[in-house]
């Protein structure tokens, strides 16, 4: 009901409520809500809702008898509040009102006791980055508002999931060399959240990798997780040390099983794992470059060791990692929260979401062509690709100077080459009801037919609650990360030639420049790397098919020169005398290399991008 007149409050509001415990309600009491007015205040199971006691009196919309559009929070869940905080008696403001307006309507604003409850705005639709939100209400019962900040941090300390302490990384020069800065915008949430950390700004490159990788598991394991502040390529880092020391993982591709690739009558290359080849002396090793035998590959376990060592499981499975963004490419924070925001990343983290990732385990066999067989093991959460991908992250090191828009001018300038390159992929070729792992029936609203795909058949991008990920948010891990790899009839197909780019996408890797990633309908753990081979081709339809990364929707897979392949595991081996290939945005060099995907192997405080 709307209402004629002008805006008027209620005189002394000084008369709390008894706090009461009703059926659904834990708490029920009447509040002054700072900038809004007298509300019933209540907490139930849900949440914290609120209602003016008197719509008439304390409507804010309505004033002078002119209708604002304001629309004022009435409720916030508990899952979405990160903090109460009970503070200094003083002013509560009864409404928006300019002060003169006020004055004009003598309303006389009231000091009171007060707290406040900190959680996260979401706005519909939620296309827009999470925002904070701040409730004040104000009592002139001290004891009525202590019952209340003690009642609402008692539910928040059984809301489950939420870290007590972290360790946190902050890359100083990360990006525009923002890091500190964004650190301490979001520092203050972390506080109020009363989440301990411990702060390492690095000072060189290398040096996350080594505090992570030589901290011991009981150290670690009293941390609920890790935070990156800074780019793919520092959190890229950060897995590493994680991983490397601790991952016994097995490794279903050795060297020796790419010779034992023999191909059927259709060209395809048939893993006959029963095959046993004896290994002729005479042949050089540019013969059979990657003979070896699993007991010189270092660390990497040969057996399945990795999911039954029990210390890195317990480690892993309450371990978690935080991104904030800050650097110049932030694709994994983008996929796994849907911003390349830090205060979306600090809120997904003190209110502690999980969600799975895949990561690729990327075994370097040889470096160059003439060099020892000496595998070396990397991890990519994102991309792992060569050629193109390769030679953007080279030649950008040369305008390190020009910050963030070295990869634009490099971008350009090895566009302009046109280089390609002569080698053989090898991928492992699964039936298509595996790659589309959604049950039917599921298809609720973030089902969206993806035209694009290589089969064209239904496609399901990857959002809050992904069925085609929910498996591994269950069974997360590394106990069978690539099953295809291990039954006798994997199928390997080959395709060799002269490319100008090979790219292996574990995730969409949604960018500020390609709004639908590199491969839109990617999922952050279904355990398949999308494989993506441009062939060789003329200038123009190479321009069209990077175009068509760039639209919303585009078509970047329709073209001759273009494979897309999902896939658990590839093998690459370049012909050439130079191979650089680029791991979530970091140089590798590789002439001789295999990679595989461990379904959901670690967990990010994140939920998933909501649209
Ligand atoms: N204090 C430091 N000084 C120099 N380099 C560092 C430092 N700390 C970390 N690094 C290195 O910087 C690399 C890139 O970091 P990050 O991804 O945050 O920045 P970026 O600006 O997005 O990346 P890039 O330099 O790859 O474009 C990391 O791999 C890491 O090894």
């Amino acid at each position: 009901m709307e209402r004629d007149g002008n805006c008027s409050i209620a005189g002394d509001k000084s008369h709390p409520d008894a706090l009461i415990d009703g059926e659904d309600s834990i708490l029920s009491s009447t509040m002054f809500l700072d900038h809004v007015g007298e509300v019933t205040l209540t907490f139930s199971s849900d949440g914290l809702s609120w209602k003016l006691v008197d719509p008439l009196v304390n409507d804010n919309s309505i004033c002078l008898g002119i209708k604002r559009s304001s629309k004022v929070p009435t409720e916030i869940n508990l899952a979405d509040i990160y903090s109460v905080e009970f503070i200094d008696y003083g002013l509560i403001y009864l409404s928006n009102l300019s002060h003169a307006t006020k004055n004009l309507l003598g309303i006389d604003e009231p000091n009171l006791y007060r707290f406040t409850v900190h959680g996260v705005l979401r706005k519909e639709p939620k296309t827009s980055p999470w925002v904070l939100a701040t409730y004040t209400f104000g009592h002139n019962d001290l004891q009525t508002c202590k019952t209340w900040v003690n009642q609402l941090n008692a539910s928040l300390n059984l809301e489950v999931g939420r870290p007590r302490n972290l360790l946190v990384f902050v890359h100083p020069r990360s990006g525009k060399g923002s890091g500190c800065i964004t650190w301490e915008a979001v520092a203050p949430i972390f506080s109020r959240a009363k989440v301990k950390t411990k702060l390492i700004v690095t000072e060189r490159a290398g040096h996350a990798f080594d505090v992570m990788s030589s901290i011991t598991n009981k150290e670690l394991s009293s941390y609920d997780g890790v935070v990156a502040v800074g780019g793919d390529g520092f959190f890229n880092e950060i897995l590493n040390g994680f991983l490397s020391p601790r991952l016994k993982a097995p490794v279903p591709l050795t060297p020796s099983d790419f010779v034992h690739l023999a191909r059927d009558s259709h060209g395809s290359l048939v893993h006959d794992v029963n095959e046993t080849v004896e290994e002729d002396p005479d042949k050089s090793e540019e013969d059979f470059p990657l003979i070896t035998s699993s007991n010189q590959i270092g660390s990497i376990s040969n057996s399945d060791a990795g999911d039954k060592d029990p210390e890195f499981a317990s480690l892993n499975e309450q371990f978690r990692f935080g991104i904030i963004p800050a650097g110049s490419t932030d694709a994994i924070v983008m996929c796994t929260t849907g911003y390349r925001d830090p205060i979306t990343s600090a809120l997904h983290i003190v209110l502690g979401k999980r969600v799975h990732l895949d990561v690729a385990q990327v075994i370097r066999w040889k470096t160059t062509p003439r060099s020892e067989v000496e595998p070396c093991v990397r991890y990519a959460a994102s991309f792992a690709g060569y050629g193109f991908y390769g030679d953007v992250i080279s030649e950008s090191e040369k305008y390190r100077w020009m910050g963030p828009k070295r990869y634009d001018y490099a971008g350009t300038m090895v566009f302009l080459s046109h280089r390609s390159y002569e080698a053989e992929v090898a991928y492992l070729e699964v039936d298509s009801n595996e790659t589309n792992l959604t049950p039917k029936g599921s298809r609720q609203s973030s089902l969206i037919r993806e035209k694009r795909s290589p089969n064209n058949s239904e496609r399901y991008i990857c959002r809050v609650n992904c069925r085609v990920c929910m498996p591994s948010q269950a069974t997360p891990g590394i106990s069978c990360p690539t099953p295809s790899l291990c039954t006798e009839n994997a199928k390997w197909k080959s395709s060799k030639g002269r490319f100008l780019s090979v790219g292996a996408a574990v995730i969409s890797c949604r960018n500020e420049k390609a709004p639908d990633g590199l491969v839109a309908d990617a999922h952050l753990s279904d355990g398949f790397l999308h494989l993506i081979l441009i062939k060789d081709c003329p200038h123009a339809s190479y321009l069209w098919h990077l175009t068509q990364l760039t639209l919303k929707g585009g078509n970047p897979f329709n073209f001759k020169f273009v494979e897309h392949h999902k896939t658990p595991a590839f093998t690459f081996t370049s012909s050439g005398k130079e191979s650089l290939w680029n791991l979530d945005g970091e140089l590798f060099q590789a002439h001789q290399l295999s990679a595989q995907v461990f379904r959901g192997l670690v967990s990010l405080f994140a939920s998933g991008p909501e649209a």
